[in-house]
């Protein structure tokens, strides 16, 4: 069938800045597509280029095989990177107005309860806390039951346990048919909820793929990070490890590299025949994060151990 998304070489340049760089891709219906890059990557602009609330310099964009001008927004919910609906109407006057803009709207106190806001319908938004105030504004998406939903960073300033249940209410849409088009600093939230991952940095889509293929192959290795009580030079040392595996020492304490799930008992047990007294043992698994890491070249991975070999010079 039809994508249900298409971006077709999108280009929009605002003065010497290009902020998006030739953008293609295309998304089926009731896919969860995450997309995800650094601060100023361009994914607000390709979200607007893809709503239609922004003229693109060059390129096309289709919404549900239509000019996204002139889809029926009848079939789209979109909550921007920043909204501020009135604040001086509660969540209930607000999404039964945001309601009364459709033919065939939902009941309004079903998507605040949905949401999770059913108790604090009848307060003013401005009186809400930021992360009610991001439900609120959640609900007038969902209000008109769209086939097409764009979250621009919808869990920012949501508590944990929130989150989890937007979460749950994401993958509710999407199983129920729903079209989402996601984007997030939170990787955690990207994996959980994203059939496939793009990765804009520069205006440019680096990678597109489901987020197992991504971590396979820009991931890195699995590893074992070894926090030891005292020299971790000289523990290292002191310990046999498994032939196919070695390791290095950083800030962090001793990272054993490459190791998979199986080999993490014998190294443990290469660790206590050495007699090394160690804090902490923690085994480390690419994610996304990885990946994100290793594609926009971003350093944040390097400046911990150096941050962590400064606390450590203390003691
Ligand atoms: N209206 C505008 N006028 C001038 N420059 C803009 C405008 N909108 C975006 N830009 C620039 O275009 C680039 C892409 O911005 P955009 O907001 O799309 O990035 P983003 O990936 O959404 O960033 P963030 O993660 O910080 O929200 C940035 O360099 C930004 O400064």
């Amino acid at each position: 069938m039809d994508a249900v998304l298409a971006a077709d070489d999108l280009r929009k340049s605002y003065g010497d800045v290009e902020a998006l760089s030739g953008v293609s891709l295309s998304v089926a219906e009731g896919e969860v597509f995450g997309l995800i890059g650094p601060n100023g990557a361009g994914k607000t602009t390709l979200v607007r280029a893809l709503t239609g609330t922004t003229a693109v310099d060059s390129g096309s964009a289709a919404i549900l095989g239509r000019d996204p001008t002139e889809v029926d927004r009848q079939r789209l919910g979109v909550l921007p990177q920043e909204f501020r609906p009135a604040g001086r109407l509660s969540a209930r006057e607000l999404v039964a107005y945001y309601a009364g803009l459709y033919d065939d709207a939902r009941d309004p106190d079903a998507v605040l309860d949905e949401v999770g806001l059913a108790d604090a319908a009848d307060t003013w938004y401005e009186n809400l806390s930021g992360g009610q105030q991001r439900r609120a504004c959640i609900a007038l998406t969902l209000v008109n039951d769209p086939d097409v939903l764009f979250l621009d960073e919808p869990t920012t300033g949501i508590d944990p346990a929130g989150r989890r249940s937007l979460w749950g209410l994401v993958e509710d849409l999407a199983a129920g048919g729903t079209t989402v088009f996601l984007t997030s600093h939170s990787m955690e939230e990207i994996e959980r909820l994203a059939d496939r991952v793009g990765l804009l940095n520069a205006g440019g889509l680096v990678t597109v793929g489901e987020p197992d293929d991504l971590v396979a192959e820009y991931g890195g290795e699995s590893r074992l990070v070894v926090r030891t009580d005292g020299d971790a030079d000289a523990a290292l040392g002191s310990v046999s490890l498994p032939a196919a595996l070695d390791a290095t020492v950083s800030g962090d304490g001793i990272t054993v590299h490459g190791v998979g799930p199986r080999d993490i008992g014998d190294v443990v047990a290469a660790f206590d025949d050495a007699g090394v007294v160690y804090e902490s043992l923690v085994w480390k698994q690419p994610g996304l994060e990885e990946v994100y890491l290793s594609l926009t070249g971003e350093q944040f991975e390097a400046a911990r151990p150096a941050a962590a070999a400064a606390a450590g010079g203390d003691r």
